[in-house]
């Protein structure tokens, strides 16, 4: 089939390649020339493991091009996706803004009846409002508006979109169901879940499941702290309800919150939409508030064990001392640091006295952009050298699998604070370090 896919950002690209790769011809269009001159050239915007070949190998079927001409994308494609971004307004909301700029585009280019399919996380009721700016500004064609909300997750995001748990389709007409199915069809083989429901129920789907994700992040972030006070241990704990097949194990890895382009800010409309139908979900409201307080309380335990750890007594006492965060992206395998852990706690400690470096493997230039003052390392030994104290807060594996006894005697100080547990405590303790990490026991360093 003929796929136009407006606005190739992480899921549009992803998306539009992807469907080339399984047998579909997709023009990905994006208003941001700088991009769209990168993926001509064979340069892939973001990092994403795996998604240069997919893109490569399509280009090179000719499955797979880029544009910024919407209009010309639009006429020559009978399916046209909409995957821009819907980022947090000022009050909560979701910014509808780009889905609606890029209906309107849409319609006034479109020369015959299409199909369009609105990728991007949006509330119930916006896919009927497409469907009323589309025929606004239609003239005479016909439009059949669906809702394929996805579901890939930053950093395995080609393996989730060619091996998903299930595809969602919302639509309001056989003629779009129909033309969904045939989309989808190269999943039959793979016995790929297809459910199939009304516009509403699909947007709907897509926020329940992050607030539900979401909803396990917090609980066993709460949780973890509970062991701290209790001296009971989160990795068993998470083990002991995880194996529990109603529970399952997956999402309840305690951290520093919550945090990506996505479910900070689809757990905050959710809560918005929710009220404004004067039906409030007030669990989601508890998820938000839990996961903004978890990290603001690991703010202030950062300070305090560290002070601890170096004997200070001082009540500044990170002035002048020197603190390494090691991990900027807001989980592993990406480079996306939108709402990442990084965001909150390098401000935080600098406001503080603290002289903060940063490394991390992949977000440099995004992390640039957004705290340009940050300085930053091109090492995990560059950034601990000198350091008083380590800051773990992303799990890449290249952090994970630090051999901490080498860099001992690099840092100033040995104090090692960890909000991934990616390291044995005992270990830890043995090889000398002040160490801290989520829920487990504390070790004094022998
Ligand atoms: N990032 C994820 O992991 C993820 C996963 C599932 C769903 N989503 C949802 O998918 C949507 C897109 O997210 P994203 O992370 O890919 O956003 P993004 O910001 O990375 O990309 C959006 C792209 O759309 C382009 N754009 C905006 N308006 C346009 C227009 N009128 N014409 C052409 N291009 C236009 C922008 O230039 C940008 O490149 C959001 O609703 C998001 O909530 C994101
Ligand atoms: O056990 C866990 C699992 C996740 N996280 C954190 O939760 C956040 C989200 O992680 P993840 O879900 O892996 O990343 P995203 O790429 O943001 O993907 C989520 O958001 C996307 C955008 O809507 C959805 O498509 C995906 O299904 C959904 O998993 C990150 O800060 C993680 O560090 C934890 O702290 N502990």
């Amino acid at each position: 089939m003929k796929i136009a896919m407006i606005g190739t950002g992480y899921v549009g690209l992803v998306t539009g390649a992807c469907l080339a790769k399984i047998g579909h011809r997709v023009t990905c269009v994006d208003q941001d020339s700088s991009k769209v001159r990168a993926l001509r050239r064979g340069n892939i915007p973001i990092y994403e493991p795996g998604l240069e070949t997919v893109v490569e190998q399509a280009v090179a079927k000719k499955k797979l091009t880029f544009t910024t001409d919407l209009a010309k994308a639009v006429k020559a494609n009978d399916i046209v996706f909409i995957a821009v971004g819907t980022p947090q307004a000022s009050d909560g909301r979701s910014d509808l803004r780009d889905v609606e700029a890029a209906a309107k585009q849409i319609a006034k280019a479109a020369n015959k009846s299409k199909i369009v399919v609105v990728k991007s996380t949006v509330p119930a009721g916006t896919c009927k409002r497409v469907g009323r700016i589309l025929g606004k500004h239609g003239g005479e064609h016909t439009f059949d508006v669906v809702s394929n909300p996805e579901f890939l997750r930053e950093g395995d995001a080609v393996n989730d979109f060619l091996d998903p748990d299930r595809i969602v389709i919302g639509t309001a007409t056989e003629r779009a169901a129909n033309a969904m199915r045939k989309l989808y069809a190269p999943f039959e083989p793979q016995d790929v879940p297809l459910v199939l429901t009304s516009l509403e129920t699909s947007e709907l789907i897509k926020y329940s499941a992050n607030a539900f994700l979401a909803t396990k992040v917090a609980f066993i972030n709460e949780m973890a702290n509970l062991c701290d006070a209790t001296g009971a241990d989160i990795e068993a704990l998470s083990r002991g309800i995880g194996l529990d097949n109603r529970i399952g194990r997956a999402f309840l890895k305690p951290g520093p919150g919550y945090g990506g382009s996505c479910f900070p800010k689809d757990t905050l409309a959710l809560t918005v939409q929710a009220q404004e139908a004067d039906c409030p979900v007030r669990i989601v409201e508890s998820v938000v508030d839990s996961n903004s307080f978890h990290i603001r309380r690991l703010g202030r335990r950062i300070t305090d064990f560290c002070a601890a750890s170096w004997g200070e007594t001082s009540n500044v006492p990170l002035v002048g001392k020197r603190i390494a965060i090691l991990g900027l992206a807001f989980k592993a395998n990406t480079d996306d640091v939108r709402s990442a852990a990084s965001t909150v706690i390098a401000p935080l400690l600098s406001k503080q006295g603290a002289e903060i470096v940063g490394y991390d493997p992949a977000a440099d230039k995004a992390i640039t952009e957004l705290i340009p003052t940050l300085e930053r390392a091109k090492s995990i030994e560059e950034a601990i050298k000198g350091a008083d104290a380590a800051i773990v807060l992303t799990e890449w594996a290249e952090i994970g699998a630090i051999d901490w006894p080498t860099m001992h005697d690099l840092m100033r100080q040995p104090v090692v604070v960890d909000l991934r547990n990616l390291y044995n405590t005992v270990k830890m303790a043995q090889n000398g370090f002040y160490y801290l990490s989520l829920g487990r026991p504390h070790i004094a360093p022998v």
